[in-house]
């Protein structure tokens, strides 16, 4: 964790507007609050997503070129369709390559994370492969023609800080695993909060059998899922991971009883929407505090904790729920 992204979580969550505060300002006022609160607002998140980033060029890391870069490479997307239940289906599509990372699909990751934290309906994500299979990994032509050092390592931060974005978005997120997810596809399902597999597909971390190790963050984030000894055997081994053994080793959370495409997206969404149901604003708060908890030194997490507790306290969904004198029976 830098220090950075831990001044990221207290300059990020701006208390809402008061209501009491409203009542006794004139319009001119009010106009001049809402600008500013709204001005207060896009810098949060400009200095959110720039604080968020792991590197920068402080560590040699040459954004601008390695995306120069990545643009010759192209082929395939990456489709985001945003749902009016606050559900976003995020696809990888490159059928031809078993939906392998080409360049461009790497800029389009990005980008489209990029429009998931400014998405504030947003609740909860799914990810998923066109074509009923989950992602083949890097795209072994654009992998052999950056090989030398500085574009491979580029290459590395650029996902690393891309899918370390992704895993702190404020959304409930799930890798829907059809088919295969091999080399940086596992390491990929690795940043979402649930991994959910259909009947005979496969996790596989098979870099070591192309002389690698994980380089996407996926080799931190598995010791961090499976634990250290769990992880150790599934990079060193680099066998296929089924359902059933996902499941077991806590990788998984659950099997599907479908296989195909459609059907088993449905189901994923059957499955998130018991975590997604309620006001937006709420579950974001829900996942904020939980990642400050996972993230952050214990002290830290308390105060981003209070800050995130802010901004729900006397908000809209609160004082609903005081109106209603709800039991939880
Ligand atoms: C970050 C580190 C990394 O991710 S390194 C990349 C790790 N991934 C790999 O090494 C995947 C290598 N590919 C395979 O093992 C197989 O193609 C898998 C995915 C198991 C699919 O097998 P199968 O169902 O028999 O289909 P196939 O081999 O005929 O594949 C269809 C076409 O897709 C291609 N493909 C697949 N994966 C990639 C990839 N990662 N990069 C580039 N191309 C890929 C295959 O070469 C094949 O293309 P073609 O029909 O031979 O032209």
């Amino acid at each position: 964790m830098t220090h950075g992204s831990v001044s990221a979580f207290h300059t990020c969550h701006l208390l809402p507007p008061r209501m009491d505060i409203f009542i006794s300002l004139s319009p001119t006022e009010m106009a001049v609050f809402l600008w500013k609160n709204l001005f207060q607002t896009t810098m949060g998140r400009i200095l959110q997503q720039r604080r968020a980033l792991l590197y920068n060029g402080a560590h040699e890391y040459d954004e601008e070129l390695i995306k120069k870069k990545l643009q010759q490479f192209a082929g395939g997307s990456v489709n985001l369709s945003k749902e009016h239940s606050g559900i976003g289906i995020l696809t990888l599509n490159n059928s031809r390559l078993m939906n392998a990372f080409t360049g461009t699909m790497m800029l389009e990751l990005q980008e489209r994370v990029t429009e998931l934290e400014n998405w504030k309906d947003g609740k909860g994500l799914i990810i998923c492969g066109a074509g009923n299979t989950f992602c083949s990994g890097s795209d072994l032509n654009a992998v052999k023609a950056i090989s030398n050092s500085q574009d491979g390592m580029n290459m590395c931060m650029f996902m690393q800080n891309t899918l370390t974005r992704l895993m702190r978005l404020p959304l409930i997120s799930i890798a829907l695993v059809q088919g295969k997810a091999l080399g940086g596809g596992a390491e990929l399902t690795t940043a979402c909060d649930f991994r959910l597999m259909t009947p005979g597909s496969e996790i596989r971390f098979v870099h070591k059998h192309m002389g690698l190790v994980p380089g996407w963050g996926g080799a931190a984030r598995l010791v961090r899922i499976v634990g250290s000894r769990a992880a150790l055997q599934l990079l060193s081994g680099a066998h296929g991971v089924d359902p059933e053994r996902a499941l077991h080793l806590g990788l998984s959370e659950g099997t599907l009883s479908s296989s195909d495409e459609t059907g088993s997206l449905e189901e994923a969404r059957a499955w998130l929407s018991q975590y997604t149901e309620g006001p937006a604003s709420v579950i974001q708060a829900v996942k904020k505090v939980v990642t400050a908890g996972r993230e952050l030194p214990l002290e830290a997490a308390l105060r981003t904790e209070k800050d995130v507790f802010g901004t729900v306290w006397g908000g809209p969904a609160n004082l609903e729920a005081l109106a209603r004198r709800q039991k939880h029976k």
